[in-house]
């Protein structure tokens, strides 16, 4: 992201506020509105991306949709998955190795003294729920104000493979950096909270910009391949583009994932990776 420059004085390393859980308040489906009625009810819980390389062949399909279920089931399920951990004792396992901060908070602080802390968010998924339609993960007003608090205190950033400008109509906190199109585009603060020195400097960094036409001419291409496959949706994340399969059927997700990876054939330039019922 930035330097920062940025020492936390140990009088503020106090606890911030836990943050809510990502709840969503159903909304009831509207005539033609994305997705399509036919899809399931969406998980709620917070993942770890496997970004599975899909250039090339030899019989990948079976191992790319093994993770893909994996990594985002579609049913709702009470524990987090990660991509080749199916049973409660990988589970377990994966607590074992990386436990909740908020169990080990003392030696969180302990540890922290003096150093220089910033706060990096994802948004899908932690902030706001998992939905079917990408344009409703809407945040919570109790996360926000928990994110405004932890921003008080400490550099806050929201990391996310979304627009920039629309996880900022998301979030609404002029004091926060935001990182979208997975880091093509980070905008430090416009309001400057107090522990920021006054003289910051405004940042903006847009490495990508160069391939804005061709992630455009490609975004054209993939919406009208897609169009055949129900429940597919294109969005268009600036300098990164996202192709939704949630509300797919899932025995037509090879197909899909097929047709992506052809279109990507003719854009060298750009890679092709994998979120949760996302190909980007
Ligand atoms: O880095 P993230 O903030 O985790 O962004 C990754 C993708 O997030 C969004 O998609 C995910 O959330 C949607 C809404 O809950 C869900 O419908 C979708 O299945 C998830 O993959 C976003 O829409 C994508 O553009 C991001 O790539």
């Amino acid at each position: 992201m930035t330097k920062l420059s940025i020492v936390v004085p140990e009088e503020m390393l106090v606890p911030v506020p836990a943050l809510p859980p990502a709840t969503s308040t159903p909304s009831p489906p509207q005539p033609g509105s994305f997705p399509p009625p036919r899809c399931s009810s969406s998980a709620n819980y917070k993942n770890i991306l496997t970004h599975l390389e899909l250039h090339g062949n030899g019989g990948r399909s079976s191992s790319w949709m093994e993770t893909i279920k994996a990594s985002s089931p579609t049913h709702v399920r009470s524990v987090p998955f990660l991509p080749n951990a199916h049973s409660e004792s990988d589970e377990s396992d994966w607590n074992k190795r990386l436990p909740s901060a908020l169990s080990r908070f003392d030696e969180i602080t302990t540890a922290a003294k003096g150093k220089k802390i910033a706060m990096f968010l994802d948004y899908d998924g932690t902030l706001s729920p998992i939905v079917d339609d990408p344009d409703s993960a809407f945040m919570s007003d109790s996360m926000r104000e928990a994110v405004k608090s932890i921003a008080k205190y400490f550099p806050t950033a929201i990391v996310t493979g979304r627009c920039r400008d629309k996880v900022f109509s998301f979030v609404q906190l002029a004091e926060l950096y935001y990182a979208g199109s997975h880091g093509m585009d980070i905008k430090g603060p416009t309001k400057w909270p107090k522990h920021t020195n006054a003289q910051a400097k405004a940042v903006l960094c847009q490495p990508a910009s160069a391939f804005l036409p061709v992630i455009n001419e490609a975004y054209n291409v993939l919406v009208e391949k897609t169009k055949v496959f129900p429940g597919a949706k294109v969005e268009n994340n600036r300098f990164c583009l996202s192709v939704h399969f949630r509300c797919v059927d899932e025995k037509i997700w090879n197909g899909l994932a097929e047709e992506v990876r052809s279109v990507l054939a003719a854009f060298p330039d750009l890679k092709l990776t994998q979120g949760r019922k996302v190909l980007s």
